[in-house]
């Protein structure tokens, strides 16, 4: 009797796994860039359309109250469809949010574009986690979330690099906004490639079928455990000093730094776009968009240790300890703000590639969705509230040194977090503390 050998590409082999990864990051690339736009090209948008920075702050709460009234249900719904329909569906509604808000005439439509752009963008968000730890569970699980994270970054990357450009090549903010809505289009597609590469994998390894019978019960959250709890509690105070923060960052570069939206360049547009990457430290965009650049160059690596070292919650602690001096040297000095950005991408790595694969260690596996959709809910508690404050501050004292205090408020209240994760897990085994050459 002869045994088969699977193929280079069989779903069993690293290169099938790690293929699916590239297209469940491309996922949501789209939905990363459209959702900073509105930061990326605030300056225009406050100038063009007469409004305050409270307003920008509003954009950003619309799309986190439609993620908190859908996402917990997107990620049930993910644990009732699967993850081939729950993605098809979550990426359509992205396209369609993007749409409505590059076609908007009136305010009103705008923020109508940003709600069903946030039921859409976070929900996918929550699948797309839920679809990694489905492939890598007991495989390369935390580097798998760390490609992920540094993919999908690269759509923040692009908006903060590009749209500025985009609005004042073409003379219209709403050139650039309509960019966004194409490259959330270019997601749907990618979706489809991984939904056939899914369907194929599932049948051949026998992974849970979609909508396997998994009934939504509201009492679940009840079983989980003290650790998932502080993660939680960790995710929306850390997230809360991270994109609140960056969704009116190049504002304060160019209010307090003077730095330009642009960098003026004779040339075709993709001339342009190239001059304005590679001096991206000196546009105010651009330098708000080195916490995503930083991040994005560590995220695969501090993956990989996570998984071979694990200490996870003692990389949340030093991750959340770097938010305090970098928000608060921004806030009160005049210093040059490279060397603060570039620590806060290095806390941008740290927490993220710690936190995130952390969820699936301290929840049982059916409710991996739940907890996914319950802790970007929360998460999203934060990301609506304070890009209000943030606005409504700024527009209130005239600088944005009382923003950066809170910011930096918000990094200490994380760090205390993280210090009890720390203790809780060693009650519960010490499993995210191991490594996996402890875990076997
Ligand atoms: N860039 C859009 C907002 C993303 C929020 C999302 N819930 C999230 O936390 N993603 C993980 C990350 O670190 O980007």
């Amino acid at each position: 009797m002869t045994t088969a050998i699977p193929g280079a590409f069989h779903p069993s082999t690293r290169l099938y796994r790690f293929t699916i990864l590239i297209f469940i990051s491309l996922l949501v690339v789209g939905s990363y860039f459209a959702y900073d736009s509105i930061g990326a090209l605030a300056t225009t948008l406050i100038k063009e359309l007469h409004i305050d920075r409270a307003t920008i702050g509003k954009l950003y709460a619309a799309y986190s109250v439609a993620a908190i009234a859908i996402v917990f249900f997107g990620g049930m719904l993910y644990d009732k469809l699967g993850p081939r329909k729950a993605s098809l569906l979550f990426s359509c509604l992205v396209f369609l949010g993007a749409v409505v808000v590059a076609a908007a005439k009136t305010k009103w439509m705008l923020f109508t574009g940003r709600l069903i752009f946030g039921a859409g963008s976070e929900s996918l968000i929550v699948v797309q986690s839920a679809i990694i730890a489905r492939w890598f569970k007991g495989k390369e699980m935390a580097m798998a979330f760390g490609i992920a994270l540094a993919i999908s970054r690269l759509g923040t990357l692009f908006a903060f690099n590009t749209e500025e450009l985009i609005a004042d090549h073409f003379h219209s903010f709403r050139t650039a906004l309509w960019a966004a809505a194409l490259l959330c289009l270019f997601s749907v597609l990618c979706n489809l490639v991984f939904v056939v590469m899914d369907r194929h994998g599932e049948k051949v390894l026998s992974l849970p079928t979609a909508g396997a019978g998994d009934k939504i019960v509201f009492s679940d959250i009840k079983k989980f455990t003290s650790s998932y709890w502080f993660v939680v509690l960790l995710c929306v105070t850390f997230y809360s000093a991270i994109f609140p923060f960056t969704d009116l960052a190049a504002d304060m570069f160019h209010d307090k730094w003077g730095l330009p939206s642009v960098n003026a360049v004779a040339g075709g547009f993709l001339t342009k776009v190239f001059y304005n990457f590679t001096h991206m430290f000196t546009t105010a965009p651009g330098v708000t968009s080195i916490v995503i650049a930083a991040s994005m160059i560590f995220a695969p690596f501090a993956g990989g240790l996570v998984d071979r070292v694990g200490r996870r919650a003692s990389l949340m602690v030093l991750g959340s300890l770097l938010l305090i001096p970098a928000h608060l040297l921004l806030g009160i000095t005049h210093w040059n703000p490279i060397p603060m950005m570039v620590v806060l991408g290095a806390a941008f790595v740290l927490v993220p590639a710690a936190m995130w694969p952390s969820v699936p260690l301290v929840v049982e596996e059916s409710r991996v969705g739940t907890a996914f959709g319950l802790m970007t809910a929360i998460q999203n508690l934060g990301l609506g509230l304070f890009p209000l404050l943030n606005g409504w501050l700024r527009d209130k004292t005239g600088t944005y040194t009382s923003t950066q205090i809170m910011f930096a408020g918000l990094g200490l209240l994380g760090l205390i977090f993280a210090f009890l994760l720390l203790r809780a897990d060693k009650r519960h085994g010490g499993v995210l503390e191991a490594g996996s050459s402890l875990r076997g």
